[in-house]
C-alpha cells in the first residue's frame, strides 16, 4: 500500500476502518499486560483512534505513529485540543498532554523515540498491509521495542476471498510465523464477526477476529 492511498482516504473522508467509540478489545483485555500507568504506550499507523484517548486515561504516556497530517489534526480538534507543534527528525509532532502523534512514515521510527515506551497497541495496523509489508513491519516492530516490551495485536482472519483488502487477511498462522522469531506470543481471544459488523456490508461473511499478547524476547 503507498503513502498515496492512505493520504488520499484520509482526505477524502474514507475512513470506514475508523470506530466511533473505543475497542471493546482494548478495554476488556488491555489489563492482560499487567500494565503500569507509567509505561508508555507505542501505537503503530494509529488514525485518530479514541483508542489513544482511552489509553492516556489509563495513566500512559501514548506515541501513535501516522502517517497523514489530516488524521492527526482531526484527533485533537475533535477533542477541542490546539496541540503543540513541532519537527522531530523525519515527522512532524502533533502533541498535547501525555498524547504525542508523530507524522510520517512509520519506518523512520527510531528505539531511540521510544524512551520509556514497554507497550503496545495494534489494532488495524498489520492487518492494513499487505502480505509483502507484514514481515518488514514486524521486524521494524522488534527493532523499536525494548526486550520485555508487551503488546495487544487485534487480527482478522477471513479466508472466503469475498474482501478486497485492506481490511486483509492475515490467518493466525501467519501471525505466529511473523511474530514468533522476536515474540513470545498467545492469542488470548477468537471471536467470529457478527452480521453488524461493518465489514459485512463490504460483503464479507465468514471472518474471525482475534486478539494476541505478544512480549518482546529478551
Ligand atoms: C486501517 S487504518 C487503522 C488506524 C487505527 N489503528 C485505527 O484503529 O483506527 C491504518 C492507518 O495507518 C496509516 N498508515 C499507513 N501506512 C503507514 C506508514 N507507513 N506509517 C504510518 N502510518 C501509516 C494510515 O494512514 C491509516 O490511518
Amino acid at each position: 500500500m503507498k503513502a498515496a492511498f492512505w493520504h488520499e482516504r484520509w482526505q477524502q473522508g474514507q475512513i470506514g476502518f475508523h470506530q466511533a467509540q473505543v475497542n471493546h478489545n482494548l478495554k476488556t483485555l488491555w489489563q492482560e499486560l499487567r500494565p503500569a500507568p507509567e509505561e508508555g504506550v507505542l501505537v503503530p499507523l494509529c488514525g485518530k483512534a479514541h483508542d489513544m484517548a482511552w489509553l492516556q486515561a489509563q495513566g500512559h504516556a501514548v506515541t501513535g505513529v501516522e502517517l497523514s497530517p489530516v488524521a492527526c489534526r482531526e484527533f485533537f480538534a475533535e477533542r477541542g485540543l490546539t496541540p503543540a507543534q513541532s519537527r522531530h527528525g523525519r515527522f512532524q509532532r502533533f502533541s498535547h498532554g501525555r498524547i504525542q502523534l508523530l507524522c510520517g512514515d512509520f519506518w523512520d521510527l527510531k528505539a531511540a523515540d521510544l524512551a520509556g515506551v514497554s507497550l503496545f497497541y495494534d489494532r488495524a495496523a498489520l492487518i492494513a498491509l499487505p502480505p509483502a509489508m507484514r514481515e518488514d513491519y514486524v521486524a521494524h516492530l522488534a527493532r523499536v521495542l525494548s526486550p520485555g516490551s508487551r503488546g495487544l495485536l487485534i487480527s482478522l482472519d477471513y479466508s472466503d476471498g469475498s474482501l478486497q483488502g485492506p481490511p486483509f487477511n492475515v490467518s493466525d498462522e501467519e501471525v505466529f510465523r511473523l511474530f514468533q522469531p522476536d515474540f513470545k506470543l498467545s492469542r488470548l481471544l477468537q471471536r467470529a464477526l457478527g452480521t453488524d459488523d461493518p465489514l459485512s456490508r463490504r460483503g464479507l461473511t465468514h471472518g474471525t477476529e482475534s486478539v494476541f499478547y505478544l512480549e518482546r524476547r529478551n
